[in-house]
Formats: structure tokens, sequence, C-alpha cells
């Protein structure tokens, strides 16, 4: 019998070929890159990648070496791919409509949109990314808020994106997909939420409690101290305030910031009720011009993976050969198509950087409807 020595020389003859020939085949690649180049063509060719995976497939015998050579050239296609990819971006051809870069978002003049109303975090958010004594006004949903800037009713919309507690604000993230408009920045704010009643009320006269959804959600384990209270969601904290005050009745309560509380003459019954006491929010500035500020450091994308294994894994390997740091990936189901979903992801870069322009010329071409949805 060979001794490891040996065998691993005969590896190692065997390896030198390999090598060479991946040399040589990329090679090749390159020059289909430079056809494609010139006659305009995708880089992707679904069709005849499958015939590959198959021909080679049946040059080998065991199912083994099947599954084998067939992942193998799954990586070898995917880098020629990358390699074209960037022969594109070098010619120029990016398609699509750019982005363009801008100085500043003149948010001095701006007049600004957010969802709720006198008291709510929005405005808070607001306050903190635009100044205290900003051009705003606020619309009921974050629909309204989203059409306002689509129709150039207002210049930015502040929205929720992500609880540090609850998680995403799935239907803002929907309503990214649905409108035309961009993420131009963020901002995260401290969520402080306190029990807020009529003044003088007690806890123990307490029966219903109103909040928004997601702020029962981290509230959940003060709320659970009293289960008799009945819970009830509406649009928005300040709103639950406004309903406390316009009801007056002492059985019912608030869980809303201490600033709205204020706002509507409540006495805070109880302070700090969060599950978390790290608990923030961030929100979004959103805008219906595709621009994005000198020296953006974060870009958010969504796209559609085909229903087959391995997709987003190849789609997101698009990342690690740029050297992309992915910071967040989410999904949503895609509406009137069960179990189908899309992904969306952030991630470091500027799209000014040659990196992230081969990620995306890739990522536009092997998913489904890529949407860029801002730099910031
Ligand atoms: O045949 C091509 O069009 C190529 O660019 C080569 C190649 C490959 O590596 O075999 C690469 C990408 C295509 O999706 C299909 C095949």
């Amino acid at each position: 019998m060979a001794t490891l020595e040996e065998l691993r020389g005969q590896l190692d003859v065997v390896d030198d070929q390999i090598v060479k020939l991946y040399e040589e085949r990329m090679k090749i690649c390159e020059q289909v890159g430079e056809y494609k180049v010139e006659a305009g063509r995708k880089v992707f060719d679904r069709v005849r990648e499958k015939e590959k995976l198959q021909n080679v497939a049946s040059k080998v015998s065991s199912d083994f070496d099947k599954k084998g050579i067939q992942e193998l050239y799954q990586q070898l296609m995917s880098m020629s791919r990358k390699l074209q990819y960037q022969q594109l971006v070098k010619a120029g051809a990016l398609g699509r409509l750019p982005f363009i870069e801008i100085d500043s978002l003149g948010v001095e003049k701006a007049r600004v949109v957010f969802q709720g109303m006198e008291g709510a975090y929005g405005q808070a958010a607001m306050k903190t990314y635009f100044g205290e004594d900003c051009n705003s006004y606020s619309v009921r949903t974050f629909r309204d808020a989203m059409e306002a800037i689509e129709e150039g009713a207002a210049d930015y919309a502040v929205l929720p994106i992500e609880n540090s507690t609850a998680g995403a604000v799935n239907e803002v993230y929907d309503l990214l997909v649905e409108f035309e408009n961009y993420i131009v920045g963020e901002v995260i704010i401290p969520i402080t939420h306190t029990l807020a009643g009529l003044p003088g009320a007690q806890l123990s006269e307490l029966k219903r409690v109103y909040s928004k959804a997601e702020a029962l959600m981290q509230t959940t384990r003060f709320l659970e101290e009293h289960s008799d209270w009945q819970q009830i969601s509406v649009a928005n904290t300040a709103i639950a305030a406004k309903k406390i005050l316009d009801d007056q009745d002492r059985t019912q309560a608030a869980v809303c910031s201490a600033y709205a509380a204020k706002v509507y003459g409540l006495e805070v019954l109880e302070d700090n009720i969060n599950d978390e006491s790290g608990n923030c929010t961030r929100f979004i500035i959103v805008t219906n011009q595709k621009v994005f500020l000198k020296g953006a450091k974060k870009i958010s994308i969504c796209f559609e993976v085909p229903h087959e294994s391995g997709s987003l894994y190849h789609l997101l390997s698009h990342f690690i050969y740029n050297d992309l740091n992915m910071s967040k990936i989410e999904s949503r189901p895609i509406e009137g198509r069960s179990w189908e979903y899309r992904f969306f992801v952030d991630f470091e870069g500027n799209l000014e950087e040659p990196g992230v322009k081969n990620a995306l010329r890739g990522l536009r071409e092997e998913s489904r409807s890529l949407k860029i949805l801002g730099n910031y």
C-alpha cells in the first residue's frame, strides 16, 4: 500500500493539472465576457448552465461523484460569471437609471411627514434628524406617508423600520417595494414606554390598555402581570394617549411615551415598562428622488429568488466574493405567491465602490426584481 506521502504526492500532480486547467478555463470565459460586452448579451445563461451540469454529471459513474462534480461546476460557473460582471462594470454597462450623489439633503427647507400625530415616536425621530423646528405634518398611516412623498406633498417621510425588541416593521418593508421612494437616511431613537392614564387613576381600577401592537409586544412582561386588562391595538401610541383623554374613562390607560402623556395631559402611572432596557427603534428617512449622500455607508436592497435549491446561497455569494459586509437580512412573503419570499438585505458600502457595482450587477442578473432601496 502507498504511504500517505506518496498519495499526497499523487494528489499534488493532479491538482497542478486542475489549477492549470482552471486558469485556462477562466481565460476562455474572459473572452466570452468580451464577446458579451460587445454584443450586449446577458452574463447569466441559465439554459447553458443546466445543460453543462447534466453533461458533466453524465460523465461520472457514482451518484456521489455526480453530486460532487455538479457542485464543483456550479462554483466554477459562478466564478466565471463574477469575472464577466467585472468586465461589464469596467465597460460601464450598469443598466437602469443610476442614483445621483448629492452633497446635502437641504433639510432646512424640507417639508417632512411622519405617521401618527403629535406625541408619536415618529415625531421624536423626525425632530432628532431634521431639528426641533422643522416644517412638518402628520398622516394617519404609513401608506399615507409614502403617498405624500410620491406625490411631492412632502419632501421626506420618517418611518419606523425596525425595533430592537419586536423586530421588523413589516408593513414599511412591503411599502418600500410598492412605492418608487428611496431611503436617504436613518436615525435610531430610544423607545421608553410608560403606562399613562387619567390624572388620579389607579392601577387597580384599570380594565383596558390601548397602544400600537408593537408597543404592546415590547411591554409584554409588565402587561402579563396584569393579565385581566384587555389589550387593544390602535394605529399609534399617540392615538392611544389621545383616546384616553377623549374618553375620560378612568379604567383605561395607554402604553405611550412620557412625551405623549404630557401632550395629552395624562399622568404616568408606571414609568419605563419596557421588557428590555435598551429598547430602541430605527427610523428611515424616505424621499422620491433616486439620490444618495456623499460618503453614504450603507445600502439596502431587496430581491426575489427563484424557487430552486441553492439560489439564495448563490446570490449571497456576491457579497462574500466582493468583500461586502452584510448587516441584516429579512424575508417577507410575496403577495399572491404562497411560500415564495422576497429578501431584504442591508450591507456596508457606497454605490460608487467597484465591489458594490460588481455585486449589484451579479444580483441584478441572477435574482428576480432587484431593487436598490437606498444608499445612506
Ligand atoms: O457559456 C457562457 O456564456 C459562459 O459565459 C460560460 C459559463 C461557464 O462558466 O461555463 C459561464 C456563465 C454562463 O452562465 C454560462 C456558462
